[in-house]
Order: structure tokens, then sequence, then C-alpha cells
């Protein structure tokens, strides 16, 4: 450990990220690590007392059973200021709090931490400033490249956190060790054995009061621009020398960029489909557009599909399909890879002959490969099955592993800015389609597993 930080600044503390997943990675973070220490400041436009943002640190705690020492100590240093991060004088206060080099995390809506990053240019900034931005960044092509703009005047690029808590996520790491500490993968790991990948985040959970940001983003900036593409650039990538930063993020930048929307065509790439009232898990779920919060002429999304090809060597040809949704009947979470089917079966054998299938499940963090073997009884039967592990789990959530990264001052699993906007670049020519209403939004029962016209993937 070298942790370069030495006060954690949450901007947006009383926000549903903070309370539900910041903080709770911030007391199992200091019961794991007992040695570390730093202060935390919660600042929020809520008017609390520290009282109230103490009780709910305790509450945060209390969900991942933190405890010890060091977690005593931030509870009971811990303040919380009531401000509008977009004022400068409000940053200074909040400054004036710190102590050693401070890290401001922006648990806040894309547009409020662009405006407070405006605010920052405007004051004389402490030594060592850490810069933590929460997905997703900006809003569109332009604005993350203004973003990036404003930046760099503040920070060097090595001090800014792009967050994306599915690179904190330890399946994703599993991921590069499972490519790369393994012979027997690379080999078949292109176009010429593979037919096609996917990647599915499949959700049970409804909009879940996040109308505010959510009916603005949909499903495809929420997990597809953001998520889901890294998750693409890390199978996909040429095998790191290192898991430096330099490393890992000129591979996921290399494959990023040689990525376009399938044929260069929105209506053939890409679907989208909002839920209607269901029963998800035994509970009922309100239509999307009767959600509170929800503006209907928004014709915001809650589940996306958006098939990429990748221009390079390896993978030109292979479609790569990115889905991700709402409100549906089962939770899926899982990168499907699925070879060609075997050339030619010699005569005599019968039964399967379904592709070879490997599943990455992303959460709870296993894999399955499906094969086609000699099943038991008639051995000119060919039959499926699969051999499956588990990986091991990690030793923090998350957002722990990204807050580690944040508060050590190393930005492996960061997004590096230039990323930030190939992102965009893949996804615009999707969301001018869809602003144009040149591709249906569909409708599914909330519970079901999408439009029943859509094809089930694998
Ligand atoms: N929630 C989640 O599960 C996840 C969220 N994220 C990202 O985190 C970010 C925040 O999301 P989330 O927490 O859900 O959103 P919320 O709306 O719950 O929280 C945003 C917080 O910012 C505060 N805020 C807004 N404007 C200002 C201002 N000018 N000055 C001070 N505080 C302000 C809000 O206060 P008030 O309510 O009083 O306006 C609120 O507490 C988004 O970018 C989202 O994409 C990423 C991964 C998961
Ligand atoms: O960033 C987000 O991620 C979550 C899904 O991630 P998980 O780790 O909680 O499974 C998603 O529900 C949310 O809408 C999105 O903003």
């Amino acid at each position: 450990m070298t942790q370069t930080v030495g006060t954690l600044v949450i901007l947006g503390a009383s926000g549903d990220l903070s309370s539900r997943l910041l903080l709770p990675a911030v007391g199992q973070l200091l019961s794991n690590h007992p040695e570390r220490r730093f202060r935390l400041i919660g600042a929020g436009a809520e008017e609390w007392s520290d009282a109230k943002w103490r009780s709910t640190l305790r509450a945060s705690f209390k969900t991942v059973k933190a405890s010890g020492p060091a977690v005593d100590e931030l509870l009971n240093g811990s303040r919380y200021l009531s401000v509008d991060v977009t004022k400068p004088d409000d940053l200074q206060r909040i400054f004036d709090l710190c102590e050693g080099a401070p890290a401001l995390y922006f648990a806040l809506p894309p547009a409020i931490t662009a405006k407070a990053c405006e605010a920052l240019a405007k004051l004389t900034l402490p030594e060592g400033l850490t810069l933590a931005l929460e997905k997703p960044f900006g809003t569109d092509r332009r604005s993350a490249v203004a973003l990036n703009k404003r930046l760099a005047t503040l920070v060097p690029e090595e001090r800014i956190h792009r967050v994306d808590h599915f690179l904190g996520n330890s399946t994703v790491l599993n991921l590069i060790g499972l490519r790369f500490a393994n012979s027997i993968l690379e080999p078949v790991w292109n176009g010429d054995h593979v037919q096609s990948v996917d990647i599915v985040y499949d959700e049970t959970l409804g909009l879940e009061g996040r109308a505010r940001y959510y009916d603005n983003a949909g499903a495809l900036m929420d997990m597809i621009q953001s998520h889901l593409l890294q998750v693409l650039a890390v199978v996909a990538m040429e095998p790191p020398s290192a898991l430096d930063a330099t490393d890992l993020r000129d591979a996921k930048a290399t494959v990023l960029r040689a990525t376009r929307i399938w044929r260069d065509d929105p209506l053939v790439a890409s679907r989208r489909a909002r839920y209607t009232a269901g029963t998800v898990e035994g509970r009922k779920v309100p239509a999307y557009t009767n959600e509170p919060g929800v503006d209907p002429s928004r014709n915001t999304e809650t589940l996306a599909e958006l098939t990429v090809e990748i221009d390079n060597w390896r993978w030109a040809g292979v479609p790569f399909t990115l889905r991700s949704g709402k409100a549906l009947g089962s939770r899926r979470r899982e990168i499907l890879v699925t070879f060609k089917p075997a050339r030619h079966i010699p005569r005599g054998l019968r039964g399967h002959n379904e592709p070879t299938m490997l599943r990455i499940m992303l959460a709870p963090d296993a894999m399955s490969l499906e094969l086609n073997i000699n099943g038991p009884g008639d051995p000119h039967e060919i039959e499926r099955v699969a051999l499956s592990a588990e990986f091991g789990p990690g030793l923090l959530l998350a957002y722990g592993e990204v807050l580690e990264g944040i508060l050590d001052g190393d930005p492996s699993l960061s997004v590096r800015g230039d990323t930030a906007v190939e992102m965009w670049r893949i996804v615009t020519p999707v969301i001018s389609a869809w602003k144009k209403d040149d591709v249906p939004l569909q409708t599914y029962r909330a519970g079901s597993s999408g439009p029943a016209s859509w094809k089930h993937i694998g």
C-alpha cells in the first residue's frame, strides 16, 4: 500500500451511489486494511448535520459489518458540509477542511460534475489533488472532449480516475487471468475460431427511484456506453505485458479504437425497448412510464442491445453483441463466447453438433465450458456437458477496489481520457438514430425476458 490521499471527499454524499455503494466500500476497505488512515468528508446539497451524516455512515458500514479502530477513527472524525458544488466558494470550504492531499469523488449527475469542474478552475487547487469521476463521463462525445480539456487544466492525467466499477470487479481481472495464464485459449481467441461474442447484463432491478438520473440516460448510456464496452475491451484486447496502467489502458484503447457499430448501420446494429407493468420475482412493477419522475415523452429505453464489430486481424467479421436491461424476469450477467461448430463430425456419431460455448459469469463469479462429448450409454451418441469452475471471490467489493486505486494513486483500472471519448464515438450513430426514431422503441412486460420478437442470446 502506498496511499497518496489524505482526505477522501464525496461530492453528492446524500445520493444513492454514496450510501448504497461507496460508503459500504469505505467501511469494508478499512476493516480489511486497518493500517489505512484517511479523513472522510461528505458534501451534498442536502442540509445534513454531522450527526445525520455519521448515522448514514454507520448504517452503510453495518451492511458490510465494517468494524475496527480504523473504522471508528474515520467515523468520529468525519464531517458533512452542505454545499452547492458548482460554487467555487463552497468547494474552497471543503478544501479548507482537508488534511493531506485530497481526492474529490464526484458522485453526481454528469452535468453537475462538469459544472463543478468549471468551478474548480476558478480556485488555486491543493497540492496532490486527485479527481475521481463517475460514469457516464460527459453526456455525449462533445461534452466528454470538453470535460477532458477542462480536467487537463486542473490535474495531471494520472491523477484523474474515470471510474467504471466493472473494472474494479475482480471478475474482469479474472478474465485477464483466464485468457492470458492459459496457453490453450489464446490460439482460438479470434475470428478463425470464434463465431460470436455476447456480453449480457440483464437486471431484475427496476428504476429504484433513480428517475432523475436514469430517465436522461437509459440503458444504452447507463450500461452499454460505459461498463459493457469496457468489458468488451478486456475480452477482445491484445495481451498486455503487465497489469500496469500504461500496458492495460493502451491495450483497451487500441481495441476500442477499432470498434464500430455492426455494418455501420444503427438500424441493423441496435434495438431498444421499454418495460410495461408486470411482476418481477413476485414484486409488482409499474410500467416504466408510470414510475415517479419519468417523462414518457423522452422515450427512454430500459433495455438496449448493440452489435459492434472490431476492425482488426483478430476479430474482423465477428459480431460482439452487448445487451443490458432492467425489470427483466431473471438476472443474467455473462460473457458468452460461441465457437464455430466442428467442421465435420465423423459419420457414425449422432446427436449434438452445437458449437462449443464458454460462459463467463460476471456475478456470481464462475465459468462454464460447454462441450460435446460421448455421453453415457450408446457411445455413438454425442451429448452436451458443461465443465464448470468458480473464480475466487474478490477480497473487496467492486467499489472497494475502485477506492483502493484512487487512494493509492494507481489509475490502472480507471478509464483513460481518450478511451472515454472513444466509447462515446462508438455509440453516437445509435444515439442519433434513436433520437430520430429510426429504430422503433419496443415494449416488454416487466418480468419477461424482453420483447417476444427478439432473438434469444445463447
Ligand atoms: N446509483 C448507482 O447505482 C450508481 C450510480 N452511478 C453514477 O453515480 C452518479 C450519481 O448517481 P446517484 O447517486 O444514483 O444519483 P443521486 O441523484 O441519487 O445523487 C446525486 C447527488 O448529488 C447531489 N447534487 C446534485 N446537484 C448538486 C449540487 N449542485 N451540489 C451538491 N450536490 C448536488 C444530489 O443532491 P439532491 O438530491 O439534494 O439534489 C444527490 O445527493 C451518476 O453519474 C451515476 O451514473 C454509477 C454506478 C452506480
Ligand atoms: O452503473 C450502474 O451499474 C449497476 C449495475 O452494476 P452492479 O454492480 O450493481 O450489478 C446498474 O444497476 C446501474 O443502473 C448503473 O448505473
